[in-house]
């Protein structure tokens, strides 16, 4: 288990999925959780903080193995992180011995596993279809960017906005992804992804997150364009996802979206007392 060091200062871990980083908070035996927007905007600061796309923070839960909360870089919350989730049970399945474990997340009870070839996977339940596409292909289209059929609104218990583009690396995507998370068709923001077909079952995948900018990888947005791609039967339901910072393995199954990738573990440290202020 994480030496808290409560002495020390709170302690925390770096992780990451394919290059999606997160800072690690083991509230555990706290009673409740420490994490407020400003100690997660103040963390999430690359150049004053520690860095990260996204914070985690494990609290005891009764009937599961723990709750976990996510929140951005910019301090807003998120109800899902699938690499965060992978990250987090991959620390878990060490800290008890265990190749499986249950966590309770805002979207319900999520069950993760070790898979044989080493990498983590997580059910991360039935996706939402929020909206057909063709509504939304109309309200967004612009003279920038090929729509090649409209994007598709997809929820995996945080929201989607997917585009199949040709080219996904000739896609602006600070510029188109900034504008599309912030239009008014969606009021509480959105993810946004651009993919491409590459070959049969793969896609090239770019991402711009909600409140965290553009991310090497996306587990959630990594679901939600595979499930996208299989219903306008661009794919089937298995999926490889290339991303800048690696890949991610998506199979869409009866019982939820599985995701799959590596994770890694970089550093432990402690917060000093000026960062803990800002809690
Ligand atoms: N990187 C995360 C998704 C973070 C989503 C967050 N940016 C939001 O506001 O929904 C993942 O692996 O699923």
């Amino acid at each position: 288990m994480m030496d808290m060091g409560a002495s020390s200062g709170l302690g925390f871990m770096k992780m990451h999925g394919a290059g999606n980083d997160f800072v690690v908070i083991d509230s555990r035996g706290r009673g409740g959780a420490l994490v407020t927007a400003g100690l997660a905007r103040g963390l999430g600061d690359r150049h004053r903080g520690v860095g990260f796309d996204q914070l985690a923070e494990i609290r005891d839960q009764e009937g599961a193995d723990c709750a976990l909360d996510f929140w951005n870089s910019d301090g807003s919350r998120s109800g899902a992180c699938g690499n965060a989730t992978r990250c987090v049970s991959d620390y878990l399945m060490r800290d008890l011995g265990r190749d499986e474990v249950t966590l309770v997340t805002a979207r319900g009870r999520l069950h993760a596993r070790r898979r044989e070839d080493g990498l983590v996977a997580v059910n991360m339940g039935a996706p939402q279809l929020l909206w057909s596409e063709i509504p939304l292909a109309r309200a967004m289209e612009t003279d920038s960017l090929p729509l090649e059929g409209g994007p598709s609104a997809v929820g995996m218990g945080n929201p989607h906005c997917v585009f199949f583009v040709d080219d996904a690396e000739a896609v602006d995507l600070a510029g188109r992804g900034a504008s599309v998370e912030t239009d008014p068709l969606f009021p509480e923001r959105t993810n946004v992804e651009f993919a491409s077909l590459i070959g049969p079952d793969r896609l090239r995948l770019r991402v711009w997150e909600r409140g965290a900018g553009i991310t090497l990888a996306c587990g959630s947005g990594a679901c939600a364009t595979a499930v996208a791609a299989a219903r306008r039967g661009l794919t089937g339901r298995q999926v490889r996802l290339e991303m800048d910072g690696g890949v991610l393995e998506v199979d869409w199954r009866d019982e939820g979206v599985w995701l799959s990738g590596p994770v890694a573990r970089v550093f432990e440290g402690h917060l000093s007392p000026e960062m803990m202020a800002l809690a």
